[in-house]
């Protein structure tokens, strides 16, 4: 049956979760699935930009799917493209590039727009919101030249932008309109408390103040206040709240209120388009907080794969906390007394803890913490449960009795949401713990999503942890197991593979009880190796359990294109080469040639479909730049015309890069040879960095001169190449065959220990000569060169170069 076309419009985080969601229920048989997003990125946590702007993680770390995970999930992507509009009777939609999509559903996920003050001057330069990654870049960059920022708007987004500018050196004021700060989210005695606090950590407020104009000839200067009061302003951030980004539903005829009207299931007035997250309106509430489009997205995912749900989205109680450093806040529910409920308060003035809890007819309605938010989650619990608290004293409600020695997650019922973002109760985690055998928190994040948001639930998803495998957490997460799909460690699979006789990827995750059917993206390219390693000769390397770099034979680069990284044995070139890469460079319009740290040149920018004709007119063999392998052997240009250099240093690198280029290796490996300690080539930071002496070569290894530094160490000095060769060879096949795959030579002499390796590999000469032979066969399999595989096979160029999965159009 052929696939019906699913297309989701905003490639945020609630339609990109939906879509994960239905990937979970088996929706890619079912859909062939487009995302066309049009910010220039993946799909990121736009949560953190709060712990970007204060320095506290960076915009690489906050990416939620990489380029990989649509293309191993066939979605299309179109980022950096905007669809305009949805022809509803013709089933086609409009994007701004010009292009026309067919559909058989649509998911309208457009989030939301930041409100903007009309007022004069909002269009100044310096004057920006704070809602993409770019917005957050502008401030970092703004704080390199400027020194006064003025956020208007002191609720929860104002006050995290207000810290990371002064972490980011600023000086800081946040204008507020009403009394006091987060009136949305705190009581009067809760937000005094907070004010007191950022105030110490040096946020200066202008309360009740309107803004009635921007100022500035060319930049912004100041903000003017109806009050006939001003501040001075170099830069202007506006965090007066959002508006739901309705306008494709508009132009599309589609019902739209506040947001974009849906029912329980999320669909909207017209067949097969459905909508969720920040852009949808369900029963008169619009939501600006992360945790109900989890919810809203389960129950679109349970729909539109016909999964049979009694009922549908019923709504969401909210709950925020500020993620601002030093601050502990807390709100959920109805946090403000009304004639008809009553409260229960704790303020400790010495501490600097306030508690309320709200009660109406015997429930909990709502809470605000300060200082102290421990009871947050159970309050939140009970204010979702509605249980009847009449048999609670105050002190049971308001604090956790009896938990001191047992921790406060044994309180917790299996019912209890832990995870307030993502919705993910107690019952849940211990489940995944004990089913699939988690031993670390980023493994329950990975498995439940726990975490995976503000992450500030961690510390009690470790508490979790901790309870249900108790003292056995010591040793089971001391064991380094190959991912979450089983309990044994990288060396327990690889002696099973040898004992065993096993020859397939499949045959060891049945044979070894793998928790999963298919394994992941951890342990598939895992085994892939293990079992190239253990049986060069027999083992048939599996394409499709490869990283998608080395499945493609190209880096895939941040806009989708992939760069194209030629041989160049020990860096040396030819009139001829050159001539061709620039023929080439030319001819494909590659936006930028440079020349690599590894003495070759990279064509960055090749569109995909290009590949295969570029290798082709290159006619020269893969550099691996993308590869678990050899790279590059650097040279020095040594005794050729150096008058220091008495060795055949570039000799010796070609015939290194000869001998051991394609050889797959647990990461990759990079090589260097210096004709004399002066060590040009930067022998001392490579995995083996080879240097001349009088007389002599010393061979150095696991150098590296990546994020952590590392000197390399003397392994062995030898007089003659052949030598050097020869215990080269020795070295990286030990290398292969006990470093854990993705573990760099640095990482695992580290953990061998360099003098146990060279106990086996010097001292042992029988050892020695074993490795070498092993090496050779190895070797001896590597005949042909990926790039012309590719070239000559039409199979391989349709299967994997026709099919344009990625799309960036700028
Ligand atoms: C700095 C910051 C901190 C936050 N902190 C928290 C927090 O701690 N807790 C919390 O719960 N929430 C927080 N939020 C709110 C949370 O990020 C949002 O609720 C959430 O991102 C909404 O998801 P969404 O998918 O609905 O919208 P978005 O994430 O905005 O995604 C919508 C996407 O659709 C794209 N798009 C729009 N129109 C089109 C179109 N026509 N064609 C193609 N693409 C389109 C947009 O560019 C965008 O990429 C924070 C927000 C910000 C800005
Ligand atoms: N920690 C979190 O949960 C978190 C963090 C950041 C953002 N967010 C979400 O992002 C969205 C945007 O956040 P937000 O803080 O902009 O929205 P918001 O609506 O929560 O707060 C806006 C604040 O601006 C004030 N304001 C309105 N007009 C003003 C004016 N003219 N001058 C001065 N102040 C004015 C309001 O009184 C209000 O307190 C919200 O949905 C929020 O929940 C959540
Ligand atoms: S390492 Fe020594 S031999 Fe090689 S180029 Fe530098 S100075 Fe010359
Ligand atoms: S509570 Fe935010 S990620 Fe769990």
């Amino acid at each position: 049956m052929a696939k019906k076309h699913l297309v989701l419009v905003g490639n945020g985080m609630a339609g990109v979760r939906c879509i994960e969601e239905i990937l979970k229920l088996g929706g890619n048989e079912e859909f062939e699935i487009s995302i066309f997003g049009d910010e220039p990125h993946v799909n990121y946590n736009r949560i953190m930009l709060s712990a970007v702007l204060a320095g506290d993680t960076t915009v690489k770390d906050i990416e939620l799917n990489s380029l990989e995970w649509y293309e191993e999930n066939n979605i299309s992507l179109y980022v950096n493209e905007k669809v305009t509009r949805v022809d509803k009777e013709k089933q086609v939609l409009y994007t701004d590039k010009g292009r026309e999509t067919s559909y058989d559903h649509v998911i309208l996920a457009t989030g939301s727009n930041p409100f903007i003050l009309p007022v004069p001057g909002a269009d100044l330069k310096g004057v920006i919101a704070f809602r993409s990654i770019e917005d957050c870049e502008t401030m970092i960059d703004a704080a390199k030249t400027y020194k006064k920022a003025v956020v208007i708007g002191g609720g929860l987004l104002g006050l995290e932008a207000a810290r990371g500018l002064l972490n980011l050196g600023m000086e800081v004021d946040v204008v507020h309109l009403p009394e006091y700060l987060m009136e949305r989210q705190l009581d009067e005695v809760a937000s005094g408390l907070l004010r007191k606090e950022l105030e110490q950590q040096g946020m200066n407020f202008l309360m009740s103040k309107m803004t009635t104009e921007i100022c500035g000839t060319d930049r912004v200067e100041k903000v003017k206040f109806k009050d006939g009061t001003e501040t001075e302003a170099d830069l202007v951030v506006m965090a007066v709240g959002i508006k739901p980004n309705i306008a494709v539903a508009v132009e599309s005829g589609i019902e739209v209120n506040r947001g974009i009207v849906v029912n329980d299931f999320l669909q909207t007035s017209a067949e097969n388009i459905y909508a969720v997250g920040e852009c949808a309106e369900h029963r008169n509430m619009v939501y600006g907080l992360v945790a109900p489009l989890w919810e809203q997205g389960k129950v679109l995912a349970n729909h539109i794969t016909g999964k049979h749900q009694e009922v549908g989205y019923e709504g969401s109680v909210l709950s925020t906390k500020l993620k601002v450093s030093g601050v502990n806040v807390f709100s959920a529910g109805e946090f403000l007394n009304t004639p008809e409920s009553k409260s229960i308060r704790v303020h400790d003035e010495f501490v600097g803890v306030y508690k309320k809890v709200v009660i109406q007819d015997n429930k909990v309605i709502g809470a605000v913490l300060y200082g102290d938010t421990s009871e947050g989650t159970k309050l939140f619990n009970m204010i979702q449960s509605q249980d009847d608290i009449s048999g609670l004293s105050s002190v049971n409600i308001i604090q956790n009795v009896g938990t001191d020695d047992a921790g406060s997650t044994t309180t917790l019922s299996d019912q209890d949401t832990v995870c307030g973002c993502n919705g993910v109760t107690k019952g849940e985690i211990v489940r995944a713990i004990k089913e699939d055998g988690l031993c670390s928190v980023n493994e329950i994040s990975s498995c439940t999503n726990a975490g995976r948001s503000c992450g500030s639930c961690k510390p009690i998803v470790g508490e979790i942890l901790a309870e249900t495998i108790g003292s056995e957490l010591a040793s089971a997460s001391n064991k380094e197991t190959i991912c979450g799909c089983t309990d044994l460690s990288h060396e327990e699979v690889v002696e099973e593979i040898r004992a065993k006789g096993l020859t397939h990827t499949r045959e060891v995750m049945n044979v070894l009880g793998w928790k999963t059917e298919d394994g992941c993206s951890k342990c598939r390219p895992a085994l892939n190796y293990y079992l190239g390693m253990v049986q060069p000769t027999n083992y048939q390397d599996e394409r499709e359990s490869r990283f998608v770099n080395e499945r493609m034979h190209a880096n895939i680069q941040k806009d989708g294109t992939y760069s194209v990284v030629p041989r160049m044995y020990g860096g040396v070139t030819n009139p001829a080469d050159l001539r061709k890469i620039a023929d080439v460079a030319e001819k494909y319009q590659v936006p930028l040639v440079k020349v690599t740290g590894g003495q070759r040149i990279d064509l960055i920018g090749v569109k995909k479909e290009d590949l295969p004709a570029v290798w082709e007119e290159l006619g020269m063999p893969s550099g691996y730049a993308y590869g678990k392998t050899l790279r590059t052997v650097k040279t020095c240009v040594g005794e050729s015309f150096c008058r220091f250099g008495t060795q055949d240093s570039i000799g010796l690198g070609i015939a290194l890069e000869k001998k051991f280029e394609r050889l797959n290796t647990p990461h990759k490996v990079k090589m260097a040879v210096s004709a004399c300690p002066r060590n040009c080539a930067e022998s001392g930071i490579k995995d083996v960095g080879i240097v001349g002496i009088e007389g002599a070569w010393e061979i150095h290894v696991a150098g590296n001169g990546g994020a952590t530094l590392r000197k390399g160490d003397l392994f062995a000095k030898v007089t003659t190449t052949e030598e050097v060769i020869e215990i080269t060879a020795a070295f990286l096949q030990y290398y292969r065959e006990t470093a854990r795959y993705l573990e760099r030579t640095s990482h695992w002499v580290e953990r061998v220990g360099l003098e146990n390796i060279k106990e086996k590999i010097l001292n042992d000469d029988k050892f020695r000569s074993e490795l070498v032979e092993r090496m050779e066969v190895t070797l001896s399999t590597l005949v042909k060169d990926p790039w012309e595989e590719i070239i000559e096979s039409e199979t391989l160029k349709d299967e994997l170069f026709k099919n344009k999965r990625i799309e960036v159009l700028q």
